[in-house]
């Protein structure tokens, strides 16, 4: 499995071997001993699988309130997806910065965003089918979210809000600067 690090202390991006043959292929997508090599402590208690049919579906950028903050395993079985992490952490060197990670069925990549950071992501292809795992249950009151287009985030998503599909829900999500952050940065984890 190949491990990337990236600016942003704590987020990681995970390929998995893919062993082909005349079949098709194999993958160990997730393997509990080998992430707790990079990422310790982890418990994963629900698998989430989502479907955007056009490219420009932007889900984002949300994240879950304490007490049921989530931390992501996210990646991309069928199209294409640019894949966003915000840093959420207060007293984060890189706090309200970003990384930006293309995930695909055909680069096979995984992105791991802890809690504390909001996440979202854009269709590149039709029919996108996103998986991931995460660290907490669905806790619709700690639902939450910050605008994707904020231009306080600076985010280069390929699509406009004009251009690209949202839920209603996503359509009025908070801008950045009206939000007081519950996380805080463990210079230590
Ligand atoms: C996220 C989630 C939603 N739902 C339900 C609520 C709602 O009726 C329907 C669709 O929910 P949403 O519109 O919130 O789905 P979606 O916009 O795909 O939400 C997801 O977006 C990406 C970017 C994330 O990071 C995820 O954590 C999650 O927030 O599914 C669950 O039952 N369990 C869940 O874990």
């Amino acid at each position: 499995m190949k491990v990337e690090e990236f600016p942003i202390k704590g987020l990681y991006a995970f390929t998995p071997k893919q062993f082909g043959d005349g079949r098709g292929f194999f993958s160990e997508t997730f393997n509990a001993r080998a992430f707790e090599e990079v990422v310790p402590g982890i418990t994963f208690v629900q698998d989430n699988h989502s479907l955007s049919r056009d490219p420009g579906v932007i889900r984002g950028l949300h994240f879950q309130n304490p007490p049921h903050a989530q931390g992501k395993l996210v990646r991309v079985t069928r199209g294409r997806v640019l894949d966003v992490a915000v840093d959420l952490r207060k007293g984060s060197p890189t706090y309200g910065s970003h990384v930006a990670v293309e995930l695909s069925a055909e680069n096979w990549k995984q992105f791991w965003v802890p809690a504390g950071f909001a996440h979202g992501f854009c269709t590149l292809e039709p029919d996108t089918e996103f998986l991931y795992k995460v660290t907490d249950y669905y806790a619709p009151d700690c639902d939450s979210g910050i605008a994707f287009d904020d231009p306080d985030l600076g985010i280069d998503w390929p699509f406009d809000r004009a251009s690209a599909t949202l839920s209603g829900k996503d359509a009025v999500l908070q801008p950045f600067r009206e939000f007081d952050s519950p996380f805080t940065y463990d210079d230590k984890a």
